[in-house]
């Protein structure tokens, strides 16, 4: 049956030992994914896989706990380890489906780590894929945007893996019902509010002639050719500025060099997602009119001189941040912080960007280019005068460091380089990319 086949094609694909923890939320497709993933390993008698669960409580709706109760007793059945995780924080009003996604995916990864998870496994399908695609697509996203991967690298830390990403839901539900296992219609995929349900139905109206052209290989070929094009013209300086040699500025309407521009784009911006397609293009216009001057969108300055095209980010709505001794959060999506001094610590903009600006210079920027975008680097103070070292600031690489796709490794590698970081995690799986390395 297709179901356990691509369970099997898909444990021969990981690399070895790995410990995977399924989200099982008690749908069909998470549960459908956990009970293939078993019958796989037993068939198999693989002894360096192992299964772990684990079950979000959101505490959205009354019941949910008892739902999170039944997996715990279906996982037992199986004998996988299995644990609830509960979001028992305020709930934001607005943006409930945001929040609960982000708190899950926090609290999947503390699950891994509490069961000795290598990655983790998701129950998504080609119909979750075709939904995405199309709302994707119908809110004007820019390049960047198309279909999920099939691994996604979460928070630095954990590849999320999506092995029934090409199966219909239809035959997952066939196979649960096969083995006499049912499953939990979770209310909220009924609700006309949300946009994925009400993309849902359309879908389910107008067929399969909808059907997707996204293409995952020529998505991670486009994404390497982005990759070289930054090694050859892209310089990240000081984490504030990035120049593109002028000989390529003629070359960024081209789609992949577009690609690499508007990561480096959002990277300056402290942007999770890339310009949307009608700001994407205002930006593409500007460079090919190969006009000197500025333009400003989504919070970055893109300034074109006679020596190459420089990004920063506006000086402009610059947040301030407090850490008590030990904390860390981010400032501006551009710099993760963390204070490991003993005093107060304050991050925001400051009067020293003289100092900056003269660094910036020897970095051999134009002065007026190093002016401009030291007004927008992070100034520290600390209340503790004793310690040396008061705050740890990294560049955060904002596209990628929370969700990575898998084919976008190659560039978000590149970029890390650039930016004197190391490398991201390898994904698990022996995929298209392992192939394009060799
Ligand atoms: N409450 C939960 N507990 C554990 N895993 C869950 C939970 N909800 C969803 N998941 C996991 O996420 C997969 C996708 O679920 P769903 O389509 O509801 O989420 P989504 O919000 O559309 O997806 P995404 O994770 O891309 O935001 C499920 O198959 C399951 O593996």
């Amino acid at each position: 049956m297709a179901v356990l086949e691509t369970a099997k094609r898909f444990l021969s694909s990981l690399h070895r030992p790995a410990r995977l923890l399924v989200a099982v939320s008690g749908g069909s497709d998470s549960k459908g994914l956990l009970l293939a993933l078993n019958r796989a390993i037993e068939a198999t008698g693989n002894t360096d896989l192992s299964l772990a669960a684990c079950t979000v409580d959101h505490a959205l709706r009354a019941g949910s706990a008892d739902e999170a109760r039944a997996m715990a007793g279906f996982c037992a059945s199986l004998d996988v380890a299995h644990v609830v995780k509960l979001w028992d924080g305020e709930k934001p009003a607005a943006g409930i489906q945001a929040a609960a996604r982000e708190k899950r995916y926090q609290l999947l990864a503390a699950a891994a780590d509490e069961l000795g998870a290598t990655c983790i496994a998701t129950g998504h399908t080609l119909d979750d894929q075709r939904e995405t695609i199309l709302m994707r697509s119908e809110r004007g996203q820019g390049p960047g945007a198309a279909g999920m991967a099939v691994d996604v690298l979460y928070d630095r830390r954990f590849w999320v893996l999506r092995p029934f990403l090409g199966l219909r839901r239809a035959d997952v539900r066939a196979f649960l019902a096969a083995e006499g296992v049912g499953w939990f219609d979770d209310p909220s995929n009924a609700n006309m509010h949300f946009e994925r349900v009400r993309t849902r139905e359309r879908l389910a109206e107008t067929g399969d002639e909808v059907a997707t052209t996204w293409d995952t290989a020529s998505r991670a070929r486009s994404s390497a050719k982005a990759a070289e094009w930054l090694k050859r013209h892209a310089r990240v300086h000081e984490n504030l500025v990035v120049s593109i040699a002028a000989t390529a500025v003629g070359t960024c309407a081209d789609i992949d060099c577009r690609r690499a521009l508007l990561a480096m784009a959002a990277i300056v911006g402290g942007r999770t997602y890339p310009l949307a397609a009608d700001t994407a293009a205002r930006v593409t216009a500007f460079l090919e009119r190969s006009a000197l001057g500025r333009l400003t969108a989504g919070r970055v300055v893109f300034d074109r001189r006679a020596t190459g095209l420089y990004l920063y980010r506006e000086a402009r709505d610059l947040p301030r941040l407090t850490l008590a001794p030990g904390e860390a959060s981010i400032w501006d999506g551009r710099f993760a912080v963390r204070n490991v001094g003993n005093g107060l610590l304050t991050v925001g903009v400051g009067d020293d960007s003289g100092l900056q600006q003269q660094r910036l210079i020897a970095a051999g920027l134009p002065p007026g280019v190093a002016k401009r975008a030291a007004l927008s680097a992070p100034h520290v103070v600390s209340t503790d005068d004793n310690c040396v070292a008061k705050a740890a600031v990294e560049q955060r690489i904002c596209p990628y460091d929370t969700f990575l796709p898998g084919f976008d490794r190659i560039m978000a590698d590149m970029i890390a380089g650039l930016c004197g970081r190391q490398p991201y995690v390898r994904s698990p799986v022996h995929d298209l990319l392992t192939e394009m390395e060799r």
